[in-house]
């Protein structure tokens, strides 16, 4: 049951949040990559208290509109657990200290969309796994969850008052998420090289603010038209934003992008170590509602259950539309 006010519609869905369809070419392979695909030039930021804030004048606008931009790691925040936990998950036990790191692909993690996956048509292999199940990884992997899932929560409230989404509808139209509430998933990638096929395929993040920590290039994104690296920067986050936030932002006058991205081929080479990299996803609770911001009414669009759905099935299947 949500308490809708008197500034959220009734639910009333319209049949589809379709947006028009992006054409893409294959993904293409890391040195191909690189010759035709030149690296956003991403906006870089910080939090001072809530605060955040962008080195450039209008680095938080160009960030909406981009979709992606650098987040200062703050001092204190130890990767370390997270850069170990995505580098040995999908490993068997070997008897000596990184056991509790390994093991990850026979767990069994409660709940939908959570646990190993292998995915068949991509390099990518992943261990996703949700707060309310974080006691069933290394303690130092769990804190390190709960500090990027709350930068992600900080970022959201920040984008929410910069692009005047009313504060008494943050809780309702984000699915409780910017309480600290709503849906908080760990998603952990090892990209095997030995796999002769695309990294991951072009997809949108289904939910609100992603927080990504990766080491090397092979992300590419589509960005007003145009496909280009996104490339990680030592001591920085990357971070950005899924379809939720572009669906209740899409009539507002700076509405905030959630751009198509994807992970390239990684090649095999001798004493190369496989690309890995991970993520906190921030979604609203999955019995919520996805709602468009229109003249300060929220207007709902479709079940949270039914868009995740959706937008998870078109992530890992291996048909070209998005
Ligand atoms: O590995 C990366 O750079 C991106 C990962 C990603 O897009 C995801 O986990 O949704
Ligand atoms: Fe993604």
């Amino acid at each position: 049951m949500t308490t809708a006010n008197s500034r959220t519609a009734r639910a009333h869905f319209h049949p589809t949040t379709a947006r028009a369809p992006v054409s893409l070419p294959p993904m293409p392979g890391e040195q191909q990559a690189q010759a035709a695909y030149p690296p956003v030039d991403l906006e870089r930021s910080w939090f001072d208290g809530d605060e955040l804030l962008f080195e450039r004048e209008g680095g938080f606008d160009r960030a909406l509109a981009k979709g992606f931009f650098l987040l200062r790691i703050p001092d204190g925040l130890d990767t370390g657990p997270g850069d170990r936990f995505a580098a040995h998950f999908h490993e068997d036990p070997a008897s000596d200290d990184l056991d509790p790191y390994r093991g990850y692909r026979h767990a069994d993690v409660p709940g939908t969309y959570q646990g190993y996956f292998d995915r068949e048509h991509d390099q990518w292999e992943n261990f996703y796994i949700e707060r309310v199940n974080w006691s069933l990884l290394p303690p130092e992997v769990t804190e390190l969850g709960h500090r990027m899932t709350g930068l992600g929560v900080a970022v959201l409230c920040a984008v929410l008052r910069h692009v005047q989404v009313p504060q008494d509808l943050w809780s309702e139209v984000s699915g409780g998420l910017s309480d600290n509430g709503g849906h908080q998933m760990l998603a952990f990638n090892h990209f095997r090289s030995q796999k002769e096929t695309r990294g991951c395929k072009f997809h949108r993040d289904s939910g609100w603010v992603t927080v990504l920590r990766s080491f090397e290039p092979g992300l590419l994104a589509l960005i007003d038209g145009e496909l280009g690296a996104v490339n990680p920067e030592p001591g920085h986050f990357i971070v950005n934003f899924g379809s939720s936030l572009e669906v209740l932002t899409s009539a507002l006058p700076r509405p905030v992008r959630a751009n198509v991205h994807g992970v390239v081929s990684t090649e095999r080479s001798a004493g190369r170590a496989d690309r890995i990299s991970y993520v906190t996803f921030l979604d609203s609770a999955l019995d919520g509602t996805v709602y468009r911001l229109d003249h300060g009414t929220a207007h709902p669009v479709q079940s949270v259950a039914d868009f995740a759905a959706q937008e998870v099935s078109r992530t890992y299947d291996n048909d070209g539309a998005l």
